[in-house]
């Protein structure tokens, strides 16, 4: 039996999860949510992907354009196992009484309070937590992305400090800024440090700033050591980690533009980076401390995710099986 997965909210994340659940062989995708008949919406349609309107408020948009919907949201939760909410942050919370009052499951992004969901999840540091649940959150990019790394190196973390260089706005966004100005966090710490601790047990604390670029986040991250570890060890478990590549500036990489233009080279759809990009020549041990930059594709890291997600929440699968089966179809390469 395939599990039924509908996309609440086909915008960046919503149509590259929807993409990826089509790949699997396990998942069925019955239908995304739009709130008005865009180009987006047309495309879906072209690819034969039943569109529904994401509430009644909304149908008066696609009669006008006449643009034939499959029904609204609440027609497209009867038909699902589970939703896939991916509509802007906060709103997912709003929505969950629909998803309970339907009787289905529900993935919430990082953009919802931990309290939303019964866990906040990163498939290689918590898939159990997920097993059989109702309502799992995939954390937000950036956490993503600390987690994958942080989580491998738990053994040897006392505390970590780590700064966030985020992207100001997606690339198909034109009204988010700053275009000309640096924008940081001033709470201390940023969001990323506690959600980090939602899913793995460790002592860490973030600063975040924003900055005028589209393609990727970066993150300066420095470890104060419990147990002594070498570079060469460091590398070693990242090398042997599913979702991190190591990439060199001796090979070119020198910026997130050429980690972009790796993804284009593989041919990735929307040229997606899955996986968390670490520079191998910024792994440094000094005394007790470790040292590392990273950078995070934004649109697409939590993708896996979320398909890991369902396969937890459904039981389909255990965590090594459910990763190796969304790594093949996606494409990732470790
Ligand atoms: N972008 C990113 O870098 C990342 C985002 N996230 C999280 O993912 C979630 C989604 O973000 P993102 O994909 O960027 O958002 P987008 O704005 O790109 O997409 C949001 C989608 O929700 C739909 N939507 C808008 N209003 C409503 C509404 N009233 N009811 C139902 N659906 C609505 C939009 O439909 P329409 O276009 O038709 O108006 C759109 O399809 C957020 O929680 C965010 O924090 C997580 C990781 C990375
Ligand atoms: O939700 C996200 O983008 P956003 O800036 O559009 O809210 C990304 O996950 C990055 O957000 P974060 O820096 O809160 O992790």
């Amino acid at each position: 039996m395939k599990v039924r997965v509908g996309v609440n909210g086909y915008g960046t994340i919503g149509k590259r999860v929807a993409y990826a659940v089509s790949k699997q062989d396990d998942m069925e995708l019955i239908g995304v949510t739009k709130t008005k008949p865009d180009f987006e919406s047309y495309r879906a349609k072209e690819l034969g992907i039943p569109v529904y309107a994401a509430g009644e408020e909304f149908l008066p948009r696609f009669e006008k354009a006449g643009f034939e919907v499959a029904g609204t949201l609440n027609d497209l939760l009867e038909k699902v196992d589970v939703i896939v909410d991916a509509t802007p942050g906060g709103m997912g919370a709003k929505n969950k009484a629909l998803y309970e009052k339907a009787g289905v499951k529900a993935i919430f992004q990082g953009g919802e309070k931990a309290s939303t969901a019964e866990v906040s999840f990163v498939a290689q540091a918590n898939y159990e937590k997920a097993l059989g649940k109702d309502y799992v959150r995939v954390v937000s990019c950036n956490t993503t992305g600390l987690t994958r790394t942080l989580s491998v190196l738990q053994e040897y973390i006392d505390y970590v400090y780590a700064v966030m260089i985020r992207r100001a706005a997606d690339p198909n966004d034109s009204k988010r800024g700053p275009v000309n100005a640096i924008t940081p966090s001033v709470t201390v710490p940023s969001h990323h440090g506690p959600d980090v601790q939602t899913v793995i047990p460790i002592n860490i604390e973030t600063m975040a700033f924003i900055v005028p670029t589209t393609l990727m986040h970066v993150h300066s991250v420095m470890i104060e050591l419990k147990k002594p570890v070498t570079r060469e060890d460091v590398i070693d478990i990242f090398e042997n980690t599913t979702r991190v590549l190591l990439f060199e500036k001796d090979k070119g990489f020198e910026s997130t533009a050429q980690l972009i233009e790796f993804a284009r080279d593989l041919h990735r759809e929307w040229n997606n980076l899955y996986e968390i990009a670490v520079w191998k020549e910024s792994i440094s041990v000094k005394g007790n401390r470790l040292f590392y930059i990273q950078a995070v594709h934004q649109e697409s890291d939590v993708v896996p995710e979320n398909v890991d997600a369902i396969r937890a929440m459904f039981e389909m699968a255990d965590k090594w099986e459910s990763i190796r089966k969304t790594n093949k179809s996606l494409g990732i390469l470790k």
